[in-house]
């Protein structure tokens, strides 16, 4: 027995006795992350956005027009609102059990799934009320529905007793929540009211049909201790409010909202509202059905889309050629943008709904957008004039740097502190050059004899490079492979990452063709997923695909990627003479550099496969990654056979 096994002796059983179910809301105490993703501040505040979102959707459903926020001195807090009241009947399924306590006390249990009760709603999983009564050492929820108030109180989820009725409410009926969360689970945070007044305030701003009271018994710096918000200018007055008197290209900003149902015959609706300043940076503030977005999505990716083509399409009718130029992040860089819309059933990814993934929403949106924008851009000639000559200098710019970078290449690449081990290429100008990413020194030995010493450079990495997803960022900046690589890319991680600073035009990772070869090309694909993803999104990104055998037949040659190829040619013959000679390449390091070049490395007779996302699911990639490369390692192998479904096969 190999002794790093426990001997019987030492083993603890392992059966069926083993095997846990968390029963009920214990799941959500157990990894609360899974839930609100954390235990952090952040984590903490998405609790009242929880509550919250509940009455909003009773709000934008047409049955509650005033909502009440109050933050007591405990730091616990109520929302109240004026919407039909949580239903407190027996519930069918559950004999012996309120619909409201079924709804706190389930996951997964909620009005929203049919689109019956809500048309357009924040929520959708039925989970929030009840993870945020885990969560919380005291939580008391009160009904008034029929001229009765009803009452049940809870703690960390479980019943403090059935609902009851607590007295009379003639005049009153909706939903009253107050919650403590419970410092075992959220430790010394606390409640900021700075933070609560400003998403409850943009909460109002996006449906103007409601009003939102707001009141604190805890002062923070120059946050008021009440206020109320009603706005019914909606997202321009927002907007006009973000940018703070700052001097814009538009008079007024491009703003307007459109309903779905009279437009495309389906529920919902987007609003929004643009303007370009030359004063600060430009930023998206995204929601769908009144939850912020924060990772954009779908429908950010929508209202881009009929900006950029609604301009260049003007540009072009002004007569300007360089419209075209304009990209996106042109776009971006000095434009303000507020966007929200209302959807049926809504995907997002993650319980925090942090993006939206309903591919549905981008067409809507661009849709509804797009049209408006034609019909302002050549209504108002003044400020659409302003705002083509400032993106056309945007975009000038933008190439003017990259020429910049370009012809300083080498220059540059003298002054940068490059890897030591990176093989770098001789050519002056990003056009055109490769960089391999290869497995192992002894790959790199004949890749480096293979390759063209004008266009191609090689970084050989030594064994696995960090799992990024498991990962602190602290440990990604010091791993001695990912400070290598990106140094070698010229780029900096994350949020830092510039396209511009690439310095090769094509990544290529070329690992063996076995397991671990697939296992270490997801590990960097992952990464460049999580840190670098403009490069992957612009087409820089490849996998090269080695051979697995070279079949000879006298004079004949052919190497094939994989058995099933293998057994095509030994079947129908090389057409040489005598016997078929198979040799298997047990990775990289064994090709000589004649075969590899041949096979892998030569733009005239390789293939190379492009990574792409699947446009048609851009959530989905990101929760695969987070899914197999954040958790199980016995999963990864699973990953490796479906990243198949997002490469596209290309020959170069
Ligand atoms: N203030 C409220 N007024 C009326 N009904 C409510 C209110 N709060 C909750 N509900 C009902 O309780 C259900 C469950 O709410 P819960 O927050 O658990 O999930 P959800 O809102 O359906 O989805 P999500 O998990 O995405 O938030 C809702 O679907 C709705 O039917």
């Amino acid at each position: 027995m190999p002794n790093d096994l426990l001997s019987g002796a030492d083993q603890p059983t392992y059966d069926a006795s083993s095997i846990e179910v968390l029963e009920g809301l214990e799941p959500v105490r157990k990894r609360p992350g899974m839930y609100i993703g954390g235990t952090d501040e952040r984590a903490l505040h998405h609790l009242v956005a929880e509550v919250l979102d509940n009455s909003m959707d009773e709000a934008v459903a047409g049955y509650a027009n005033r909502i009440e926020v109050e933050l007591h001195e405990d730091y616990s807090i109520t929302i109240r609102d004026n919407g039909r009241g949580i239903p407190v009947d027996p519930h069918p399924k559950f004999p012996g059990k309120s619909a409201l306590e079924v709804i706190l006390c389930t996951l997964h249990a909620g009005g929203k799934f049919s689109g019956k009760a809500y048309q357009t709603s924040g929520g959708l999983h039925g989970v929030g009320a009840s993870v945020v009564n885990a969560l919380s050492d005291l939580m008391v929820v009160q009904v008034a529905r029929d001229k009765t108030l009803y009452e049940q109180r809870f703690s960390r989820g479980i019943p403090q007793g059935p609902v009851e009725k607590v007295g009379a409410a003639p005049n009153r009926r909706g939903t009253t929540v107050t919650f403590h969360a419970d410092p075992e689970i959220f430790g010394a945070h606390r409640f900021k009211p700075a933070r609560l007044f400003k998403s409850i305030r943009s909460k109002a701003y996006l449906f103007s049909g409601v009003e939102i009271r707001w009141k604190s018994a805890i002062a923070e710096g120059d946050t008021p201790l009440e206020a109320t918000f009603h706005f019914p200018g909606g997202l321009a007055d927002y907007l006009k409010e973000t940018l703070d008197g700052a001097s814009t290209y538009a008079d007024a900003p491009f703003a307007g909202t459109v309903d779905f149902n009279e437009r495309f015959n389906t529920p919902g609706k987007v609003e929004w509202a643009i303007n370009w300043t030359p004063s600060r940076d430009g930023f998206i503030q995204s929601y769908c059905n009144t939850v912020p977005t924060p990772e954009g999505g779908t429908h950010e990716a929508g209202f881009w889309a009929a900006i950029l083509k609604g301009i260049r399409a003007y540009g072009d009718l002004a007569g300007n050629k360089k419209a075209g130029q304009i990209t996106r992040e042109d776009l971006i860089t000095g434009g303000c943008a507020l966007v929200s819309c209302f959807i049926s059933e809504p995907e997002f990814v993650g319980q925090t709904k942090d993006r939206l993934a309903t591919v549905e929403a981008q067409r809507l949106v661009e849709g509804a957008v797009r049209d408006h924008f034609d019909n302002w851009l050549a209504a108002d000639t003044k400020s659409a004039g302003a705002i083509l000559d400032f993106l056309l200098l945007r975009a000038e710019e933008r190439l003017r740097r990259r020429q910049e970078k370009e012809t300083q290449r080498k220059t540059a690449t003298k002054k940068l502190r490059l890897p030591g081990k990176l093989v770098d290429c001789s050519s002056n100008t990003r056009e055109g050059t490769e960089l391999f990413i290869v497995e192992g020194d002894s790959a790199g030995g004949s890749a480096k004899m293979a390759r063209d010493r004008k266009t191609q450079a090689l970084l050989p990495l030594r064994g696995k490079i960090l799992n990024v997803l498991g990962a602190a960022s602290n440990k990604l900046t010091s791993n001695a492979e990912i400070s290598d690589l990106s140094q070698a890319l010229g780029v900096s991680l994350g949020t830092k990452f510039n396209i511009d600073d690439l310095r090769y035009d094509k990544i290529i990772i070329m690992t063996d063709a076995d397991v671990d070869g697939a296992h270490i090309a997801s590990l960097l694909m992952t990464f460049f997923f999580t840190q670098m993803r403009p490069m992957i999104d612009t087409g820089h990104l490849f996998l090269a695909c080695p051979p697995l055998f070279r079949l000879t037949q006298g004079a004949k040659r052919v190497y094939c990627l994989d058995e099933a190829e293998r057994d095509t040619w030994m079947e129908k013959g090389l057409g040489g003479k005598g016997k078929i000679d198979v040799s298997r390449f047990k990775g990289l390091g064994e090709m000589d550099a004649k075969d590899l070049k041949e096979t892998t490395m030569d733009p005239k007779s390789r293939k190379l496969i492009r990574v792409t996302i699947d446009e048609d699911e851009p959530g989905e990639t990101g929760d695969l990654v987070e899914r197999l490369m954040g958790k199980k390692p016995e999963l990864r192998f699973q990953y490796i056979q479906d990243n198949a479904r997002f490469v596209e096969e290309l020959d170069v």
